[in-house]
């Protein structure tokens, strides 16, 4: 009991010193030094310059590589092999054009060995849910479609759903709304909110776009010109749910700008090794 208790008080994602170096000692050190915690529940941004090490350290949380220096534990265990318990969406949608959208959302359920077997049992309670999330993202009535009926934004949405679809305890998204036009972005921006608050998984999400990072995170982490480090954090402190017409206050405005600025000082090659992180908020 004592010990479930310490558990459930660690944070759910803790770095501690991180560094990736891809291919050995000559090759690209894309990380360094990142020491961050991410809470239960928290709903986390990454930003910086391009190229800082953003989807590195996505990377190295869901165990799709491992760091060559420092330690990354999710969930109170050590990450040492890719994690059953993350959902991901990244820019390009990538659904199996041959497989509907229903059957695409169903997906993670019949790749990753432990949900197989339940999918096999649960085959219905699954479609159920598939069905929930499509509708709660207003893709109600397109489960029959295939990927090319449906319009970039449409297929973004489904592309969460197939995230959330095994109910994940951490979700990262890179970049999930990139390539949409403003209008979409924003109104999946409330979409990616209301799932959030539904289930309340934990979120990583890299973003160029510090509107969407002010508008959906707890937290925004800024990263250094590469290699990338934290170099400044900030609360965002406004209530949810958010809505567009709180990105046209001077506060949402203020906050968007002193993180541009923050970039901007990232940017500089100098700053790339930077000292002990700025803490705000
Ligand atoms: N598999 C890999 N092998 C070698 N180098 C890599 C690999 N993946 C990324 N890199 C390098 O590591 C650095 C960080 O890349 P990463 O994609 O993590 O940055 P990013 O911040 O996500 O970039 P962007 O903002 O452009 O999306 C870059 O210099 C990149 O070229």
């Amino acid at each position: 009991m004592t010990n479930d208790l310490s558990r459930d008080r660690r944070p759910f994602a803790e770095l501690s010193d991180v560094a990736m170096h891809y291919g050995g000692a000559e090759g690209t050190l894309a990380l360094e030094g990142v020491t961050m915690n991410v809470d239960h529940g928290e709903l986390v941004a990454v930003v910086g310059p391009s190229g800082c090490g953003k989807s590195t350290l996505m990377r190295l949380m869901s165990g799709l590589w491992l760091p060559t220096d420092g330690g990354v534990i999710i969930d109170g265990k050590e990450v040492d092999r890719p994690l059953s318990i993350v959902g991901m969406a990244f820019q390009n949608p990538t659904m199996l054009p041959w497989r509907t959208i229903l059957e695409n959302v169903m997906l993670p359920l019949e790749v990753v060995a432990e949900h197989k077997h339940r999918l096999r049992s649960h085959r219905a309670h699954y479609e159920a849910r598939a069905r929930e999330l499509l509708a709660l993202v207003g893709l109600a009535g397109f489960e029959h479609k295939l990927p090319h009926q449906l319009s970039g934004g449409m297929q973004q949405r489904a592309s969460l759903c197939r995230a959330l679809i095994h109910d994940p305890k951490l979700l990262m998204l890179d970049e999930p709304f990139g390539a949409l036009d403003i209008f979409t972005r924003e109104d999946l921006w409330a979409v990616l909110q209301e799932l959030w608050l539904a289930r309340r998984p934990t979120v990583m999400l890299v973003t160029h776009d510090l509107r969407e990072a002010v508008y959906l995170a707890d937290r925004i982490v800024v990263l250094s010109a590469r290699p990338g480090r934290v170099i400044a954090e900030r609360r965002v402190p406004f209530v949810r749910p958010r809505r567009r017409e709180h990105t046209f206050t001077p506060e949402f405005n203020a906050l968007v700008q002193e993180l541009r600025d923050l970039i901007d000082i990232a940017r500089q090659p100098s700053n790339a090794t930077a000292g002990e992180p700025e803490h705000v908020g």
